[in-house]
């Protein structure tokens, strides 16, 4: 048996957090034969604590074999104490007719904190995973206030919308969801998102040839992926939150135990390829491997795309610079 490793998640007690935690507990995330122990943090306040206690009850009552230990807290601290993976989830969420950006200057603060903390307790090595919106620029904002802390262990969770994209571009083709690859989401999980399938195939024949319809791809596609979070509030009253716990695990999974050679979006800070300017965190894609993502590179960059990742880069330097009194 392997030695257990230490998995922290904020906003515990929240609705990402109770489809989350048990997925994590029962070793989808990191392998079948990984002990984890949960570290669990929520909000000070009474009821975010007993709610935390009631998820912590049913942790204990489901007798997860591989739950090697959980710890519940308000103290980020205590959370991030030598956690080796750290999934921030705890933030305000969107509700109806918000943008994810309005949340930014209410959630800014939670990460200046949460990241000043990991950069004291956690493990050098640690594996960062942002969920709480504005995802990128919060991602940014932790990345910036560890600076002890490899910058490029700090990602944020664009695997949502390429999992959207996916199912979205299956449907339309009328293919099997799991045949697609090289598939890419650039940019911020924001509405400006550029889902992007030029390269993208099924079972190595080109998408877009079958597809073979611009308008579809301008006018349709791209518009319903990146308004579909709005789509799921519109219709559940609450932010999607299990598809959102799904492409928590998606993403760690395949960060840590690998991709298998195929395309995974993730926000990670730029290294100034594809004209992103460096530190900026963006979606791209990658391929992982023995716990280490490389971008995808050289991919061709057309007169379409350059404008659609230009607008979603220049959405993501207007929420740095709205954030860079918070930086020091
Ligand atoms: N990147 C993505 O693709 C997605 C991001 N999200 C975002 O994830 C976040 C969480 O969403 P939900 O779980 O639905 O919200 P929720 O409101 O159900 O849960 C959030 C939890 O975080 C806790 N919390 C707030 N501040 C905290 C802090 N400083 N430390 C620890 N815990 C804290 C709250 O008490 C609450 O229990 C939101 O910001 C939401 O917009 C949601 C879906 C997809
Ligand atoms: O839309 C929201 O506010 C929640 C979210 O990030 C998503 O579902 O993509």
């Amino acid at each position: 048996m392997k030695n257990p490793v230490r998995v922290a998640v904020t906003g515990a007690a929240g609705q990402i957090g109770y489809s989350l935690l048990f997925r994590i507990a029962s070793g989808e995330m990191l392998g079948k034969d990984q002990p984890v122990i949960l570290q669990m943090l929520e909000l000070p306040m009474e009821k975010a604590q007993a709610a935390l206690k009631g998820v912590m009850m049913e942790l204990e009552d489901c007798a997860f074999p591989l739950l090697a230990g959980i710890i519940g807290t308000d103290d980020a601290e205590v959370a991030f104490k030598d956690a080796d993976f750290a999934l921030l989830v705890g933030a305000r969420p969107r509700g109806p007719g918000m943008e994810r950006k309005d949340l930014l200057l209410e959630n800014a603060k939670i990460f200046t904190a949460q990241g000043a903390a990991l950069n004291k307790v956690a493990s050098r090595d640690v594996k960062v995973l942002v969920v709480g919106n504005p995802a990128n620029t919060n991602a940014y904002i932790a990345m910036k206030s560890a600076p002890d802390l490899d910058p490029a262990n700090f990602t944020a969770m664009l695997r949502l919308d390429h999992n959207r994209a996916l199912s979205q571009l299956a449907n339309k083709a009328g293919v099997p969801v799991g045949d697609i690859e090289k598939l890419v989401v650039w940019g911020n999980h924001s509405p400006t998102m550029y889902p992007d399938y030029r390269f993208a195939t099924v079972n190595g024949e080109s998408l877009k040839d079958r597809i073979n319809d611009a308008d579809w791809n301008a006018n349709t596609f791209i518009p319903q992926v990146g308004k579909r979070g709005a789509a799921i509030i519109e219709a559940r009253g609450l932010s999607s939150a299990a598809s959102a716990a799904n492409a928590a695990i998606d993403h760690m999974r395949d960060w840590v135990l690998g991709s298998d050679g195929k395309w995974v979006t993730m926000g990670v800070p730029s290294d100034g390829s594809y004209g992103i300017p460096e530190g900026i965190i963006y979606g791209v894609p990658v391929i992982s491997e023995n716990g280490k993502y490389t971008r995808v590179e050289g991919l061709e960059v057309d007169d379409f795309s350059r404008a659609a990742m230009d607008k979603t880069l220049a959405e993501l330097e207007e929420e740095r610079a709205g954030v860079a009194h918070l930086l020091g």
